[in-house]
């Protein structure tokens, strides 16, 4: 039987993502729509893509609705959300996919960071933070990681493990096409802007930051932070990552290549280069997979690893699907089984 789910934040670029995915998952119906500011109108009526493929009504959140009528539900709202409406969904223990940053990080780093009262403990204490490809979604509140954070931890979590580097060395130069910002419009989003433009933002800010180091450390404790900038490009769709990490031990090219081959063994979504080989932005846009290269210089001993995703499928629905399969316990690629868009 087919599980029933709603999403909530449908009418976001994370939302119509969910939607054009789930629509093609062999074992998931789409049975509710709920946003906000277009509730009442047909999903076809915002999206004309949709027409005669889903024209579902947008309704009014309705937690009580949603869980008489479903088996899960994805939340694809702006921060600030799911801290308030999915508290119901934790109290009666009801699956809860949020591709927000609400329940992400504990309470001081979030208010720190997010610049807004966090939830309770308690309920943050409910959610798992599920890094898909790397761990297996089994609470029923979860935390999809962000789409930079998610692309950053993927490149360094075989080099993480080891003892190789210098642990206050970590440099990560993060960019990202303009749908990451989401639907929203702002000055630095607007074509005039940005057309043949790159802009520098968040410096020293980005909210991404505590996810990724409060991950890293669980892998090395010994890792105390890391420097991390955020790039737009005049881009739709996709993330590139360079991370820059000194070395300290004498190693060869050889041998780091080896260490990412066997801690990605396996990985459906995970596509190690051959060497010397770095992947661009555009070789996985349209699908689930994050796309990782490495190169060492052995005159500076720094080593580049270079990551790439499409911000919102492996960055936002893509792995939000994933987490799901994992939880009902289905096959994780099913609905991910996606060829990238090319050219
Ligand atoms: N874009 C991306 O690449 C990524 C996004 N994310 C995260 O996913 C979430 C969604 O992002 P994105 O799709 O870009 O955002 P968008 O701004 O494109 O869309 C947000 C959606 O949420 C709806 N919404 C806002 N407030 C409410 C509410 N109170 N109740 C119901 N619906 C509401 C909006 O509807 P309306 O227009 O009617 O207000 C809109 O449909 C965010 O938390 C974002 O940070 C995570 C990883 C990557
Ligand atoms: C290009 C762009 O603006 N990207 C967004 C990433 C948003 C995102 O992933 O949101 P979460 O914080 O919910 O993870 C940013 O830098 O804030």
């Amino acid at each position: 039987m087919k599980k029933k789910v709603a999403i909530v934040g449908v009418t976001g670029y994370s939302g119509v993502e969910l939607v054009r995915l789930l629509l093609t998952h062999p074992s998931v119906e789409i049975n509710g729509l709920y946003a906000h500011s277009t509730a009442g109108q047909l999903m076809n009526e915002q999206y004309p893509s949709l027409s005669s493929i889903c024209e579902q009504e947008i309704q009014v959140f309705d937690a009580k609705k949603i869980m008489e009528e479903n088996d899960a539900v994805f939340f694809a709202t702006p921060s600030g959300v799911s801290k308030k409406d999915a508290i119901s969904f934790i109290q009666a223990d009801f699956p809860v996919i949020d591709l927000s940053g609400d329940f992400r990080l504990n309470q001081e780093e979030y208010e720190k960071w997010y610049h807004s009262p966090a939830c309770e403990q308690k309920y943050l204490d409910k959610a798992q933070y599920s890094l898909a490809d790397l761990e297996r979604a089994e609470k029923h509140y979860i935390a999809n990681p962000g789409c930079y954070a998610t692309a950053t931890l993927l490149a360094l979590h075989p080099i993480a493990q080891t003892d190789w580097f210098d642990v206050e060395s970590i440099i990560v130069d993060a960019k990202s096409g303009l749908s990451g910002a989401g639907k929203k419009l702002s000055e630095t989003s607007h074509f005039s802007f940005i057309s043949d433009n790159l802009f520098l933002y968040k410096q020293n800010q980005h909210q991404h930051i505590p996810e990724i180091v409060q991950k890293l450390q669980t892998w090395n404790e010994e890792i105390p932070y890391i420097q991390f900038q955020t790039t737009l490009v005049p881009a739709t769709r996709g993330i590139f990552i360079s991370c820059y990490i000194k070395m300290k031990k004498e190693l060869s090219e050889q041998d780091i290549y080896d260490w990412y081959e066997r801690v990605y063994k396996g990985k459906k979504f995970i596509r190690l280069q051959n060497k010397n080989t770095l992947p661009s932005m555009k070789q996985v846009v349209g699908s689930n997979y994050c796309d990782i290269g490495l190169s060492y210089n052995s005159t500076t001993h720094v080593l580049t690893v270079v990551s790439v995703i499409d911000n919102l499928i492996k960055g936002a629905a893509g792995q939000a699907i994933q987490n799901f399969n994992q939880l009902f316990g289905m096959d994780e690629t099913l609905g991910l089984q996606l060829a990238p868009v090319f050219p």
